[in-house]
């Protein structure tokens, strides 16, 4: 792959036409982060890693910017169907460095005009918003495996994931309000809707209180608890083979609707898929996928799109 294309891809994927990545990345050519870690450990299967393991994956402003470039670059990537996001080290995640939030407030205050300061919290907020969205931006089912802590923007992180799984020893904190903020980057928004019991919900928010993983299957934030982050990771890769067997064209059109009909009525929910599938059930994939059900045939081989 050229050395510009690289570019477009990994800085600004955005720009990026996506007739470009029709062909297959090789390993070496896999996104390359400071403080994430990219791997495929199964045919079309891309683990994302968060990984600053000394300082408990807290989010640094490289952080944000390279999760946004990574999820939106995988979502361009076709060979890549399905992203299983984890945390190296003890922690999933410590929440925002604590030290660029002082700076952030810090920065803002140099400026003297209220109006410019405002400008200034809200031009960083905004960008770290699409950082978190960029998980709900990216057609691929984006699946969390969490351990051991998960606090603050780990917890914003996850919620904009498709499905969360974590391990025994996993606890939660909504801990925006112990560092004197209210949760800005998604938490207000889609844990409620995530957990579907808005006084549990508001609760969290509210005191900041740790949770544990039983407490967080029983709310339904997580489907399901593993002993272990070993065993956790090995159930998730088998459930992100088996979703990355199916018709890619099926499984992302089902995400983009699920993404879009979340936070409005079903009748606009209904309509955005007539659409969509008024365009890609004309694929090969619905014909292929259907005669391989009627005759009982093993799931076909379907093309990356
Ligand atoms: C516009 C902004 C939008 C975003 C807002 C987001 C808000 C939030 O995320 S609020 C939550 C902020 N996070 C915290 O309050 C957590 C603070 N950390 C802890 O509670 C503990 O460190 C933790 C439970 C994560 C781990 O505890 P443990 O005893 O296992 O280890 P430690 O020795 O405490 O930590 C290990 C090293 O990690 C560093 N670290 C952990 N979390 C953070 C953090 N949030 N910011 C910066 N550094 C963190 C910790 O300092 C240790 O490093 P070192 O001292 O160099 O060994």
């Amino acid at each position: 792959m050229s050395s510009f294309i690289k570019t477009i891809a990994f800085n600004n994927p955005r720009k990026l036409i996506s007739n470009v990545f029709i062909r297959t990345f090789t390993k070496a050519e896999l996104p390359q982060f400071e403080t994430l870690a990219v791997s495929v450990p199964k045919k079309h299967v891309y683990h994302v890693e968060l990984n600053r393991p000394k300082k408990s994956n807290s989010f640094t402003r490289t952080m944000w910017q390279e999760i946004n470039n990574c999820f939106t670059t995988l979502s361009l990537i076709p060979e890549c169907r399905v992203i299983v996001l984890s945390g190296q080290g003890k922690h999933f995640c410590g929440g925002i460095e604590l030290q660029s939030l002082v700076q952030l407030a810090a920065e803002a205050d140099e400026l003297e005009d209220v109006a410019r300061k405002a400008r200034y919290h809200y031009n960083f907020i905004k960008y770290a918003q699409e950082t978190i969205t960029s998980l709900e931006d990216c057609v691929k089912p984006v699946i969390a495996v969490t351990h051991n802590a998960c606090i603050g923007a780990g917890v914003n992180l996850i919620t904009a994931a498709d499905m969360r799984y974590c391990t025994e020893d996993c606890w939660f904190s909504v801990r925006e309000v112990d560092v004197g903020l209210a949760p800005d980057v998604g938490t207000l928004q889609r844990f409620p809707k995530v957990v579907g019991n808005a006084s549990v919900a508001r609760e969290l928010c509210f005191t900041g209180r740790n949770f544990d993983a039983k407490e967080a299957k029983e709310i339904g934030l997580v489907s399901e608890v593993f002993p272990d982050k070993d065993t956790a990771l090995t159930k998730v890769l088998e459930i992100a083979e088996n979703i990355a067997s199916k018709s890619p064209v099926a499984v992302q059109t089902t995400k983009i609707n699920l993404v879009y009909s979340q936070s409005r009525p079903n009748k606009d929910g209904l309509e955005h898929v007539r659409l969509l599938n008024s365009v890609m059930n004309q694929g090969e994939d619905l014909t292929k996928a259907a005669i391989a059900q009627a005759t009982k045939s093993p799931i076909p081989e379907f093309d990356n799109v």
